[in-house]
């Protein structure tokens, strides 16, 4: 899909995207119509203050939860046409992820971690190793390729994190917090390299944060308030 005006054909397309929580006899109304679309290769920060809605929408984008309404078409296949399986197909194959806390395998090595997307996807594990060691060495990880997560630095974990997300070259990462849990020089640096990674791989990405500094590093920005996203640069 081409959006016209910024000449770009979109990875991302969110038409009227809501979603209400209920609880009890309260309904909470998180997204009321989000409409959003991220470029290819474009970085777009998501910002909000907490509880307005950035972890809901990042989960609706991947396709990790339903309850949803609207459209969400991720490189061309509407969300909603899609079943179990090639949800699963299009996570796998058009997406990556990168959280708060890295979620590593801890019985795993940084290398083996890195390596697992490529083989759940069918590659080989000379590619995969070697996409691996290219990431890995990237993000200046060459010398713990054998660490387990445990004998890495927060700072580190996090790197390995990002080089998992990138292992299937995905269109689109989609970034929660991704470096919510680490000290403000650490989280800069870390960011930093991740943006590098990112364009260097020519993937989109949508980063929640609600680091407002750290959203200015990024292409665009947009903000959820109320439920709806509001596009500040
Ligand atoms: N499974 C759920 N059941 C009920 N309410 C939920 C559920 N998930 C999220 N919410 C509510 O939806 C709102 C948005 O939550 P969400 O986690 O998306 O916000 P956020 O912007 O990511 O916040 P933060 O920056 O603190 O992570 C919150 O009020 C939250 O309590």
């Amino acid at each position: 899909m081409n959006d016209g005006g910024r000449g770009v054909t979109d990875v991302l397309t969110v038409t009227d995207l809501k979603r209400s929580f209920v609880q009890g006899d309260v309904t909470i109304e998180v997204l009321r119509g989000v409409d959003l679309t991220v470029g290819a290769g474009e970085i777009v920060a998501l910002v909000g203050p907490s509880g307005s809605g950035k972890s809901t929408m990042l989960q609706a984008v991947g396709l990790l939860e339903g309850g949803f309404q609207g459209s969400i078409r991720i490189a061309g296949e509407e969300a909603a046409q899609l079943d179990s399986d090639g949800r699963t197909r299009v996570r796998r194959d058009a997406l990556g992820f990168v959280y708060q806390f890295h979620h590593l395998l801890p019985d795993f090595s940084a290398a083996e971690n890195v390596v697992l997307p490529a083989l759940i996807r069918g590659g080989t594990r000379a590619e995969a190793q070697a996409r691996a060691e290219t990431l890995l060495t990237a993000l200046g990880l060459g010398h713990r390729l054998s660490h387990r997560p445990s004998q890495l630095s927060g700072g580190e974990q996090q790197r390995v994190a990002v080089a998992r997300a990138l292992a299937n070259r995905p269109k689109l990462v989609l970034a929660d917090e991704p470096t919510g849990n680490l000290d403000e020089h650490t989280a800069d640096i870390v960011l930093g390299e991740f943006l590098r990674l990112v364009r260097g791989e020519g993937s989109a990405a949508l980063v929640a944060t609600h680091n407002e500094r750290l959203a200015a590093k990024m292409d665009r920005v947009v903000r959820l308030h109320e439920g709806r996203v509001s596009v500040v640069s």
